[in-house]
């Protein structure tokens, strides 16, 4: 299992503090040695040998860059560095660049173009404003590119991209990945990431006033089945359902189901007679939702798909009336567009990107900020749903989740997740590990479908899903 400390995922900022702490316990030195080390043996590991070429920044990040040369010409490649600026004098960087003895060439496009591969150490977590036209030139000039810590130009806290861009085929970081490794846009530059352990004293990590994880098991429990399980402890899930898209209530539902929700009714009023046609597993009641509110065992609500914002008017301020855990989704995320505030009492939302800007405005090149800010302002878990799906709770938590596929971007698939997400808070999870939780399920549903599902097929992967979410998290 993933201790919750592995999955942390530090802020360059977060790390500058962290490297403050690690300096009276390891030096510097040590630990650029050790970093320097690890991207040399990556890069050996990755490719054959060749003609690479190091950029080295001013920072430590061009320091880590004067090791992985010299270790690199050590094993027999042929090696060249060229240097943006000097090191900073007395400094780690300064010692480093003193211990290479290899050819030194100018910081140009020229010289770039013609090493095979071209390791990118110009700047890493210390990057705070977008590299110059000289560098951007350089690296485009590149055939293959190799970054250390983080590719110049993209930014560690938010995966935005500081300028433009030719592609990493590898970035190789130190201690813990960056949200930037798993933030888009910038992920999609960084080709494979590898994280080196390079001797950071655990124990200090865990006293670093970081908020960030990745999404994976360990972070959360999801409940397991146990003998004396009955319907009612694996949780009972209820839904709206409105009378012109049928089918995104049925697929919120089916999500409820096969994630394993004991228990799953559809509210359907005048609609009933339709919905009493589908899988017969699934309860529909008739009777006003005031009547069905009487029933406290109903607790988790998922209240959205498949409504029309009149439809969500009539219902969701009844069921905040009522107390109830509610689950904001689609139309019910329409009916607050501008008014956010209207969203106030839902335990979480899920919008897509489309949703969330209707909701909040656009939310910039910092969607990780953007979500916590929102959540913050409503009191409420934040699922911003995409490739990189950000989790953010009121109290500035958040999780990014990277495990997930393409597959999933298929009309129907955000319904079938809040059913995913009402299960878990039905079967007793926090609402920010239910979220989170919920992601990762339908994120390995979807990773368990073949190639171009359907929002159906998810359905059938949810149950064994769920199971390795179980398993992981032990
Ligand atoms: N996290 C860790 O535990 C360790 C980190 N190390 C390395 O240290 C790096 C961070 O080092 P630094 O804090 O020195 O930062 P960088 O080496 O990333 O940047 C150095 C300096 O460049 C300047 N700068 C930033 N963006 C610029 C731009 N666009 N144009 C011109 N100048 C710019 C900054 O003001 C900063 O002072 C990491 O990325 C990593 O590679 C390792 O050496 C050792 C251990
Ligand atoms: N490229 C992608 N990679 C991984 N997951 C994706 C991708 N695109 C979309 N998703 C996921 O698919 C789901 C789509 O939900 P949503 O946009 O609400 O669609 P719909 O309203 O049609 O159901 C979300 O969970 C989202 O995170
Ligand atoms: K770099």
């Amino acid at each position: 299992m993933m201790h919750q400390r592995q999955l942390l995922l530090p802020s360059p900022s977060e790390c500058g503090e962290l490297d403050k702490r690690a300096a009276s316990i390891v030096p510097v030195s040590r630990l650029m040695e050790n970093a320097g080390r690890a991207v040399a043996r990556a890069v050996r590991q990755h490719a054959a040998p060749c003609r690479v070429l190091v950029l080295c920044g001013p920072g430590n990040n061009g320091g880590d860059g004067y090791v992985a040369a010299r270790h690199l010409m050590q094993a027999g490649w042929s090696v060249t560095v060229a240097a943006l600026a000097p090191p900073r004098a007395g400094g780690p960087a300064a010692e480093a660049a003193e211990k290479w003895t290899g050819p030194v060439v100018p910081f140009s496009a020229s010289e770039a173009g013609r090493a095979d591969i071209v390791i990118d150490a110009v700047f890493g977590a210390g990057q705070n404003r977008p590299p110059s036209a000289q560098i951007v030139t350089v690296l485009a000039a590149a055939r293959r590119i190799i970054a250390v810590d983080m590719l110049t130009g993209v930014d560690g806290a938010t995966g935005a991209l500081l300028c433009d861009l030719p592609a990493a085929e590898m970035t190789v970081t130190f201690v813990r990945l960056k949200p930037g490794h798993l933030l888009y846009p910038g992920r999609q530059y960084l080709g494979e990431v590898i994280c080196a352990d390079i001797g950071m004293p655990e124990a200090l990590i865990a006293e670093i006033s970081c908020l960030t994880w990745r999404n994976e098991p360990g972070l959360w429990r999801v409940p397991e089945m146990t003998a004396e399980s009955h319907k009612y402890t694996r949780g009972v899930v209820s839904l709206c359902a409105g009378a012109s898209m049928p089918g995104a209530a049925r697929l919120s539902a089916a999500g409820a189901r096969a994630s394993g929700a004991g228990l799953v009714r559809i509210s359907a009023g005048a609609q009933a007679a339709a919905f009493r046609l589908g899988p017969p597993g699934l309860i529909v009641d008739a009777e006003p939702l005031s009547e069905l509110l009487e029933d406290e065992r109903r607790k988790v609500w998922i209240c959205g798909p498949g409504l029309t914002t009149d439809e969500v008017g009539e219902v969701l301020p009844m069921l905040l009336d009522a107390a109830r855990t509610v689950v904001a989704d689609a139309g019910a995320l329409g009916w607050a567009a501008g008014k956010p505030e209207k969203l106030k009492g839902v335990a979480a939302i899920t919008p897509h990107l489309g949703e969330f800007t209707r909701l909040f405005g656009k939310p910039g090149s910092d969607r990780l900020g953007a979500a916590r800010e929102a959540a913050h302002l409503l009191g409420t878990v934040v699922v911003l749903k995409g490739p990189d799906t950000i989790v953010a709770a009121p109290d500035g938590r958040a999780a990014i989740n990277a495990h997930a596929s393409p597959a999933l971007a298929t009309a129907g698939s955000g319904d079938t997740l809040s059913g995913v997400i009402g299960t878990m808070l039905a079967a007793g999870m926090t609402t920010w590990d239910g979220c989170c939780a919920g992601v990762w399920i339908h994120g390995e549903a979807g990773l368990r479908s073949g190639a171009w599902p359907i929002a159906e097929n998810f359905d059938q992967h949810l149950g064994a899903a769920r199971d390795a979410a179980i398993q992981l998290g032990k």
